[in-house]
């Protein structure tokens, strides 16, 4: 039996209405799923105030609520708690209906702009490999050990996360790796989960919709440093500017990698080629199934957690080296006629940026790069003409075409898009705003040895229109398309 008092335990409280002393049955946040002695916990969100479901959640059986503010009326036999922040009340709270499931496994967190679900991914393979039972929260799925579940958020809800790690200590799980998002952290979807280790990859311009500003986003992402226990460890790409910023205020052991400065791990990429890379990783040399120079810190960032956490260095490099591709994130097929289509999730500037400058360090003169983009709708929309920029000018020819539009119009997002095209590349580009059309094109538009690159969805596997997701795989699309067109 599970009382009140007990999930309250370390929240802290402003005043208690009725009794703690109540046994309740489940933990909840959404008054759509209250039953029979539940508790609600009511937090105000972007769309709508938990607070105005308080009501509901009674009627539904709800014993007690938590809440930042009282409400006018208070229901005889249940109890209302009112707390500072609800949220972090939420994430406290999760952790002990759950047991605090974080102290019985080394969980490591992977914070940064891109990156995370590569560098998460890879670990969970490297673990496995070596021998480990595994956990993975990441943006493409959950991992229990072997049993996958689908992922709906990169950071899930704190509820949700304790969940997952409860059914992670129940399989025997010893190491879980999650991504660590800025609105993850933002809304305290981790508070209260112990952490071993945290990765700092990269920051670049993302997620301003949501955040005030860049500084702000920093500020955010810092936190998850700042609040790390002295016993976890930092580790920070100290190439990026604001790596040492991360690690300012922490109490956790701080370890650098780099590529470009003196780093505690350090790398070197000797070669760059379609099928792999070569790297000097602290003074050891290892090939890679991995393509780009992005990857380079993504692999030394794996690297250098694994010794961490007390790999041996010979056997992590064997391992590194049978590493596969992580779906969606440069995940490419060579066609019979020698067309090469690349599948990214590359959906912010600088990622986008990144995949192409790859593409173009490996891709000789008489090749060409063909690019199909577009940009999501319902968020950030600064980064709409910067993207259009950076793939007319570093593609030979760019189709703009929609992402997930949502509930915006398709094409006024491309529009936008087209807004950032210097007029020198004017002539490059094509707008089709049907996705399956423009990869289409961009197929019957490659010869022999072209490069394809369709960027933006990567793993998704449906476009979300107004509401409704239908069924769409780039992946499975371009290998069809030149199949048929090949035939
Ligand atoms: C903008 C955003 O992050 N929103 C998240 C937030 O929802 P919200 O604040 O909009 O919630 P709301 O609809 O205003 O409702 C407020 C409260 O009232 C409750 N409610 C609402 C209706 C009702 O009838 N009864 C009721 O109790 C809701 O359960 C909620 O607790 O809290 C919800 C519960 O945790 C999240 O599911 C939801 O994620 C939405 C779906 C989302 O799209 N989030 C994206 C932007 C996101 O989080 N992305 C990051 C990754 C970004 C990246 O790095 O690429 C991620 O970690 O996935
Ligand atoms: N270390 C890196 N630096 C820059 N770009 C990267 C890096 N790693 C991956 N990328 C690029 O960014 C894209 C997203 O990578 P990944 O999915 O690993 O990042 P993420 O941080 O999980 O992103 P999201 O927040 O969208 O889930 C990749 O498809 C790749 O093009
Ligand atoms: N986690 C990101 C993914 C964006 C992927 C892109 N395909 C889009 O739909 O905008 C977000 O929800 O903002
Ligand atoms: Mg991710």
């Amino acid at each position: 039996m599970i009382l009140l008092k007990d999930i309250l335990y370390k929240v802290p409280l402003e005043s208690v209405v009725g009794n703690t002393s109540v046994a309740i049955t489940n933990l909840h946040f959404d008054s759509r799923l209250v039953t029979l002695n539940d508790v609600f916990v009511a937090i105000r969100g972007t769309q709508s105030d938990g607070h105005d479901y308080i009501i509901k959640a009674v009627e539904k059986g709800a014993i007690a609520v938590v809440c930042e503010e009282l409400p006018a009326q208070i229901i005889h036999g249940v109890s209302y708690v009112k707390v500072v922040d609800s949220a972090s009340a939420l994430a406290v709270m999760s952790a002990n209906y759950y047991e605090n499931p974080s102290h019985n496994l080394k969980l490591i967190g992977v914070t940064g702009t891109n990156g995370k679900t590569t560098i998460a991914s890879l670990l969970y393979q490297l673990f496995e490999k070596a021998g480990y039972t595994v956990g993975l929260l990441s943006t493409v799925k959950i991992m229990v050990a072997d049993q996958e579940f689908k992922a709906t958020h990169t950071t899930p809800d704190s509820l949700t996360i304790n969940k997952y790690l409860a059914e992670m200590n129940a399989a025997g799980v010893e190491y879980c790796f999650m991504e660590v998002s800025s609105h993850g952290i933002h809304q305290k979807r981790t508070e209260g989960l112990q952490f071993a280790g945290g990765i700092f990859t990269n920051l670049s311009h993302d997620h301003l919709d949501y955040h005030n500003s860049f500084a702000e986003y920093r500020d955010v992402k810092k936190k998850f440093f700042d609040e790390l226990p002295k016993e976890a460890f930092a580790l920070v790409n100290i190439d990026d500017k604001n790596g040492p910023v991360m690690v300012q205020n922490t109490k956790a052991r701080k370890v650098t990698y780099a590529l470009k400065t003196v780093a505690d791990f350090k790398a070197q990429i000797l070669e760059n080629q379609l099928s792999g890379l070569l790297l000097k990783i602290n003074d050891q040399e290892v090939w890679v199934r991995l393509i780009g120079s992005f990857n380079a810190y993504n692999l030394l960032a794996i690297y250098a957690t694994a010794e961490l956490l007390g790999l041996e260095q010979m056997e992590t490099l064997q391992l590194l080296s049978q590493l596969e591709s992580v779906s969606g994130r440069f995940q490419y097929l060579i066609s019979e006629g020698n067309i090469t289509a690349i599948v990214d999730y590359a959906h912010t500037p600088d990622a986008l940026k990144n995949v192409l400058e790859t593409i173009n360090d490996i891709r000789t003169k008489n090749e060409q790069l063909i690019t199909v983009v577009g940009a999501g709708g319902d968020r950030d929309t600064t980064k709409r003409p910067k993207m259009g920029h950076i793939a007319s000018a570093l593609s030979s020819k760019t189709i703009f075409t929609s992402d997930n539009p949502r509930s915006e119009d398709p094409n006024l997002i491309i529009e936008e898009i087209e807004a950032g095209v210097a007029p020198q590349n004017f002539k490059k580009v094509v707008s089709i705003a049907d996705r399956k059309q423009a990869i289409k094109t961009a197929c019957q538009l490659a010869n022999p040895h072209d490069i394809i690159l369709i960027a933006g969805k990567g793993h998704e596997t449906y476009q979300e229109i107004k509401g409704e997701r239908f069924d769409f795989d780039d992946y499975k699309i371009v290998e069809e398309t030149l199949k048929q067109l090949e035939k």
